[in-house]
């Protein structure tokens, strides 16, 4: 009961913020039409159990007049349950379909929002498979609370109106037992809740264990997919390195967890149909046995007794809702669990800043300079990395970070830019200032080489002369032809030339701060040398941060740092006066 109370909590946190959003007005009138439809059904089972009894009366009296009525009364009530079952459907799927669009925008700007997609992946503790969860389980979530919260009602609206049927045909047709009549009041309601109770107690006790297979069912068929689009995204590696037949043992390994859990999945269906199925076959006769002594001792009409039969079977349906149900409840339940550890994940990875020790960034109006104050950056284990107690970046000033591989260049870049919140201390950006990181590989979208160079800004932010530009100067000028070609760049352009489109990127954007962090390490020395020639004419006001190994860089920045793992980050400055900064480092 508590575990119900806690889903029913969780289901509600999620599903209605979408009926309080901007859209509200259409998803509660959808809502509304759905219901109304819904409710409009179970008055028309009501109308034609009432049509059995007069029905199978007048083909018991031979009364031809009122048969030939009463298929008129069925056409008519049959017409209109088509109409509602078409459009409570429609309607059903509208609503489906708008609320869907709402929990992935709402989803997708929370997963997105803040580099909060980055932080998850840094936590341990992370919801898996993120993209599964805002595809399948949103789409699952929206339709099956529909289904089974419609379904809920549609069972609770029957109960309630056959239930008063059934009392008074309790009553016409009294409970006959060895030639007695016993006045039981309403024994057929009471012979339907014991059936329903008992059918639901050991549906749930056959059943239980399938909430949990489903979940880790989804979580593994989702992990299969997610190895299977690296193999997709990596091929040219696994290619080069003949890693097909690794790659096969590795993903048959993941399937054989699909397969085993399946397997359970399997058996216990097997279990819970083998019972829900006898439960259903044994209702069909059950309200015929207790009332047909009554019918055969002339005390009920043929259509008493079918019309008992009939209600009974709705109330004893209403109140078997959970067991016909089940296993959508056990998938449901897992759904709403993958949903709920989403939700937490994407809120801890947001407020991670908020709930622990963390660094600040801290954005200065009349600032002019990136400050380093007392920064302490550590692994997400806590473990420290890289220290500087006083450290500045001054405008337009051209920095070369080196230091040896793992002493933590590249995690102080991107504490500076804000993703990194693991240690302390206080990172000051100036207000307004435009950073720009380049990576030693650089993303680009897939689709239309002017917007992939162009990103983040939008397409068309650009013009298609300011993008060929920028792509000549950094030597591309075959691809300057090719500004409206679709394709996956990533994968068809080389290191070095994706590096360049990456300083292209950095040409049409204007940064104010550019940090480079290997980002021309791929191209040979006198091209890297022409490239930060081109840096320094077209942006001549920007601060240049570069992080790099070869010596031949130096000559292009004013200021040498250099992070050693012995526990100092040691400051050689030349040019202008160094920064007095005492960083120390790493394990
Ligand atoms: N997400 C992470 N989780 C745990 N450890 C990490 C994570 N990211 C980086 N590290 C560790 O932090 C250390 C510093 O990594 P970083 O990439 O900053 O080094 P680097 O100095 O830029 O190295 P290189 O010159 O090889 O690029 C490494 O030992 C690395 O394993």
């Amino acid at each position: 009961m508590k575990n119900i109370s806690a889903t029913l909590a969780i289901v509600w946190r999620i599903a209605a913020p979408y009926f309080r959003s901007e859209d509200k007005w259409a998803g509660r009138g959808l809502l509304a039409a759905v219901v109304a439809m819904e409710l409009a059904l179970v008055a028309i089972d009501v109308l034609v159990n009432q049509w059995q009894n007069r029905f199978y009366s007048a083909l018991q009296n031979s009364d031809w007049d009122t048969f030939v009525r009463e298929i008129w009364i069925f056409v008519a009530l049959a017409f209109t349950y088509i109409a509602l079952a078409v459009y409570k459907l429609y309607l059903n799927q509208w609503l489906q379909i708008r609320w869907r669009q709402w929990l992935t925008r709402h989803y997708l700007g929370e997963w997105l929002g803040g580099a909060t997609h980055y932080r998850m992946q840094l936590k341990g503790d992370a919801a898996d498979n993120p993209d599964q969860r805002i595809t399948e389980d949103v789409k699952n979530f929206v339709e099956q609370t529909l289904t089974i919260g419609l379904g809920l009602l549609s069972s609770i609206v029957t109960l309630f109106s056959f239930v008063i049927i059934l009392w008074g045909l309790s009553n016409a047709a009294p409970l006959r037992l060895f030639g007695t009549d016993l006045m039981i009041p309403g024994y057929l309601c009471w012979g339907a809740l014991i059936y329903a109770i008992f059918g639901t107690a050991l549906t749930h006790w056959i059943g239980a264990p399938l909430v949990n297979l489903n979940f880790e069912q989804q979580r593994y068929e989702a992990d299969f997919r997610f190895n299977l689009v690296r193999v997709r995204e990596n091929s040219e590696q696994i290619a080069l390195l003949r890693g097909e037949g690794a790659e096969r043992v590795r993903l048959l390994d993941r399937f054989g967890f699909v397969i085993a859990n399946w397997y359970g999945i399997m058996s216990r269906t097997k279990r819970l149909t083998a019972f829900t199925a006898s439960y259903q076959q044994a209702a069909v006769i059950f309200p015929y046995v207790l009332v047909a002594p009554a019918f055969f001792a002339k005390k009920i009409q043929l259509g008493d007794m079918m019309q008992t039969a009939s209600a009974f079977s709705s109330v004893q349906g209403a109140l078997s809702f959970f067991v016909t149900a089940y296993r959508s409840l056990a998938e449901w339940r897992s759904i709403v669990a993958r949903l709920d550890g989403f939700e937490m994940s994407v809120e801890s990875a947001a407020n991670l800043p908020a709930h622990e020790p963390a660094i600040a960034l801290e954005v200065a109006g009349g600032g002019r300079h990136i400050d380093l104050e007392q920064l302490c950056v550590n692994l997400p284990n806590g473990t420290p990395l890289v220290a500087a107690k006083a450290f500045t970046i001054q405008t337009s000033e051209r920095v070369l970070v080196t230091g040896p591989s793992g002493s933590g260049k590249s995690t102080l870049f991107r504490a500076i830019a804000g993703i990194w919140p693991f240690g302390t201390g206080t990172v000051v950006i100036p207000a307004k200032a435009k950073l720009m990181m380049l990576p030693q590989r650089p993303y680009f979208p897939i689709g239309v080489l002017r917007d992939a160079v162009v990103y983040p800004a939008a397409p068309g932010a650009f013009s298609a002369a300011q993008v060929r530009d920028a792509l000549i100067a950094v030597g591309l000028p075959d691809l300057s032809g090719r500004l409206e070609e679709d394709g996956h760049w990533n994968r068809m352009l080389s290191l070095g030339e994706q590096q360049r489109l990456g300083l292209a990127r950095a040409l049409l954007h204007v940064p104010d701060y550019l940090f480079l962090d290997e980002a021309t390490a791929s191209l040979d020395e006198p091209s890297e040398a022409r490239l930060y020639r081109l840096l320094a004419e077209k942006l001549p006001q920007a601060t240049i941060v570069s992080i790099g190994h070869r010596s031949t860089l130096d000559a292009f920045h004013t200021r040498k740092v250099t992070l050693v793992k012995d526990g100092a980050i040691h400051v050689v400055g030349r040019g202008r006066e160094p920064v007095e900064a005492e960083p120390t480092a790493a394990p």
